[in-house]
């Protein structure tokens, strides 16, 4: 039931306002809205003056520091509380945020980072690039903006969400803004203003952050219907952030952040060309633009920063110190720098040392009053703060940061410069003092892993036989019928699952209680998938919480935190794992469940593993040694569970892959190294096995087209791979797999269960794509988060198909 009847309508945090409603006095033309009295160079040498030596966090984590917004956010989905209890939420959150960072010694605090589900989805709807589909449906205008996120579904609505991206290659997604050439640009909400506005009555004036024109469009995609390239609408959509920043000028904000990362991305030149005339427009507006790059180096797209009338630029320096050097030699007299020294993307402490001489180059080139010292982007990506873990063991506590810790870092790196290390002497001995203990320490570098990964050669590498070999082998053994089915790994994860799981976390229950229950679990899920007639079965995974976490907490090197919890995307958060050592494998991790799963049947049992990139990615990776020699680490780690499984007697092995495409960097000049260490990794991890054994490999969550070839180079028997979303779009890469593919049937998201015909015809058009017999029957990825109805029905459906497919074609 739609609850929006309950809700007043003149709250307008979100507010949209009509081009009717809008006062004449307030409807701004292009450069005469507010002009400023100060051209903006006196402006510069006036606040040059004020600056010195500051500290500035470029956004703060949204969630809460014990995700209260995700909480309330959730609530007013489920009806459970009302729109105005959930703004108060948000509102206590921001100043709790803005007050939080200030008490820490931040003199810049950013606003307009909240958002209630995407900041780049904020700026789609603030612009009024809204997509009709959401407009009329009788929604207030905060459940319009929900809408674009999450779709609605009740009697009389059903849209779906803006597509979700991944954001760069953090583990934050956004919401794709949708443009045409009918959008109509305009200033649909007040969010930075009143944003401002409410941060300057509680004491704290702000940086308002935007989110930069031409990462805007350049992030953006066409609506369906339309073909226009979304940069042609720049000279639409400048004016609009001229008005705002009027706007913001007229409520007091002197400085804005405006955010470009995308110039640490390849860029065509009609972006590049952009710059130009938006910053010219922009630099009117009558604020200072910090226009802020992160996430990468800057490397040639340093060129159209040169010139620009913005007051200063940011730069990351965690991730490109390059950046330093790229950047100095091209700001005027009167630019300021802002140089990111901590990262806003990791959880380790800052070397102030290393961060301290950073900041010093930067100075000797400019003088304090020109240098700001600043998280490397928005620290969005950190957990709260470290306070909440308690479990975490204080000689490995004491090299972490949380967002919280990061804060405090930036005051004592800027007091160092500003005052001289005297003046911060204990904080730097103490941070001098947790660097070198974690170099020192033991776990950060054990003989026996990196006496393994001396040792590592090519032929470790590398299969016995070929392809045509090995399938032949496996045949023999397996002796499959012609379109093989199978899943992916999980069933459906129930309540009852869960709720066992977590007492036996919590001691509640015996090993032996929960051993039973695992066992339990796993002989029905066997029995199922008897009686509906698959042919390669799997134990189900009941026993674990998260694909990641589960071979984590079995291995050496990684800790875990309590509260560590970062925004996926929505009110969505993942607590990864962090990576604190050398990485290793005391005992077998999968291979009791999967040998007792065995023994319950006669059908081949396939072993479930995660592969290193996947556990790689979605944890905190260390930043002492690199990501190379830690997927070569857990690769040594899984490649013996490799060897156990077969050991113990079973047949097929998959190795599931589905972070590969999204580890890929961001320049395409750094593809290829990446590729080739990461398939390394695979390829350590699996090829060990006999002939006659079968390795399966994964994929989901990406557009895989682009690295087909680096998924061919993976050297697996067996693929499977997501593609019932993309309405099969990888169709034609498929017929250049020269092993197996299972390419996904189902959609295992959507409830919706597709008839037997839907099914065939699906097989049937990948058939003109695939020889017959290296087409593999399954889901598209596994199915813990459906119900068992939905699973059985999809499950006999697609068997049903595949046995006309087998009378058909054989
Ligand atoms: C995100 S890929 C998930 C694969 C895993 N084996 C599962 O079935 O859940
Ligand atoms: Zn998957």
């Amino acid at each position: 039931m739609s609850c929006d009847r309950f809700f007043s309508r003149d709250l307008s945090y979100l507010y949209i306002k009509t081009a009717r409603a809008s006062h004449p006095s307030e409807s701004p033309s292009l450069g005469v809205f507010r002009p400023n009295p100060l051209p903006l160079s006196q402006n510069l040498s006036r606040l040059s003056k004020k600056l010195n030596m500051q500290s500035s966090v470029l956004g703060f984590p949204r969630i809460g520091k014990n995700r209260e917004l995700k909480k309330a956010t959730e609530a007013y989905w489920s009806g459970k509380i009302k729109q105005e209890e959930l703004l108060a939420t948000a509102k206590a959150i921001r100043a709790e945020h803005w007050k939080l960072q200030k008490a820490q010694g931040v003199d810049i605090v950013a606003s307009n980072d909240f958002s209630f589900y995407d900041h780049v989805m904020d700026h789609s709807f603030m612009f009024n690039a809204i997509p009709t589909r959401y407009q009329n449906l009788g929604l207030s205008p905060l459940d319009v903006y929900f809408a674009m996120g999450r779709g609605r579904q009740e009697a009389t609505v059903d849209v779906p969400s803006q597509e979700m991206v991944k954001w760069f290659d953090s583990n934050y997604h956004f919401m794709r803004p949708e443009v045409s050439d009918s959008t109509d640009f305009k200033l649909n909400s007040t969010k930075p203003v009143d944003e401002f506005n409410e941060a300057k009555a509680a004491g704290i004036n702000t940086r308002p952050v935007l989110l930069g024109p031409l990462t805007f469009l350049h992030l953006a995609k066409a609506t369906k219907d339309s073909k226009v390239k979304p940069i042609a609408l720049l000279s639409k959509l400048v004016p609009v952030y001229v008005e705002l920043i009027g706007k913001l000028v007229a409520a007091g904000a002197e400085w804005i952040q405006v955010d470009e990362p995308i110039l640490v991305l390849d860029l065509p030149t009609e972006i590049l060309e952009g710059f130009k005339p938006a910053y010219e427009a922009i630099g009117k507006a009558g604020a200072k633009i910090m226009l802020a790059t992160y996430f990468g180096a800057l490397k040639n797209n340093v060129e159209v920063l040169k010139g620009l009338p913005v007051a200063g630029i940011h730069a990351d320096l965690v991730r490109s110190p390059q950046n330093l050097d790229a950047v100095l030699p091209i700001l005027s007299k009167e630019q300021v720098f802002s140089a990111g020294v901590v990262s806003g993307r990791n959880i380790w402490k800052t070397n102030f040392q290393k961060a301290i001489a950073l900041v010093e180059k930067a100075v000797a080139a400019l003088g304090k009053e020109r240098v700001i010292v600043a998280s490397s982007s928005s620290i969005l990506h950190i957990p709260h703060t470290l306070e909440s873990e308690t479990q975490i063991k204080p000689e490995i506590k004491r090299w972490f940061a949380f967002a919280t810790e990061k804060c405090a870092e930036l005051a004592v790196i800027a007091k160092a410069v500003k005052e001289g290390p005297a003046a911060v002497r204990a904080e730097l001995d103490a941070n001098a003092a947790d660097v070198k203990a974690r170099a020192e320490s033991p776990i950060t570098n054990v003989k026996a892993v990196r006496d393994r990964q001396a040792a590592v050669t090519p032929a470790m590498h590398e299969r016995a036989a070929p392809f045509e070999t090995r399938i032949a082998a496996q045949q023999e053994i397996l002796k499959l019928p012609l379109f093989p089915t199978t899943t992916i790994g999980s069933f459906p994860q129930t309540k009852e699952i869960r709720v066992t799981r977590n007492k036996f976390t919590k001691g509640l229950i015996t090993e032996a209680d929960y051993q039973t229950f695992i066992e339990k679990e796993i002989k029905s899920v066997v029995d199922f998938q008897e009686e509906v007639g698959l042919d390669v079965l799997v134990h189900g995974e009941p026993e674990r919480n998260d694909m990641v976490q589960y071979f984590g907490e079995q291995m050496e090197g990684f800790v875990f935190t309590l509260n560590g919890w970062v925004q996926s995307y929505g009110s969505r958060c993942v607590r990864p794992p962090i990576i604190v050592g050398d990485v290793s494998r005391p005992a077998p991790m999968t291979v009791k469940e999967s040998k007792y799963a065995q023994s319950v049947t006669k059908k081949p049992m396939k072993g479930m593993l995660t592969a290193p990139i996947t556990i790689l990615r979605w944890s905190f990776p260390r930043d002492d040694v690199s990501d190379s020699v830690q997927a070569q680490q857990i690769a040594l780690a899984l490649r013996d569970e490799v060897q156990d499984l077969e050991a113990a007697g079973i047949r097929v092995i998959q190795c599931d892959e589905p972070a590969l495409r999204e580890g890929l960097p961001l320049r395409t000049e750094d593809w290829a190294e990446y590729l080739k260490w990461a398939i390394d990794a695979f390829r350590l991890m699996t090829a060990g096995v006999k002939n006659e054994t079968q390795i399966h490999s994964h994929f989901c969550y990406s557009d895989f087209n682009d690295i087909f070839d680096s998924i061919l180079r993976l050297d697996a028997d067996v693929i499977s791979i997501e593609n019932s979303k993309s309405d099969m779009k990888l169709n034609n890469v498929l017929s250049q797999y020269t092993s197996c593919i299972g390419p996904g049937l189902f959609d295992i998201h959507s409830p919706r269960v597709p008839p037997v015909t839907e099914f065939k015809e699906r097989i049937d058009a990948l058939l003109k794509h695939i020889p017959k017999e290296r087409l593999w029957i399954n889901p598209d990825c596994g199915l813990k988060t459906r119900a068992w109805p939905e699973t059985k029905a999809d499950l006999e459906n697609m068997v049903a198909a595949t046995r006309q497919a087998r009378e058909q074609y054989a």
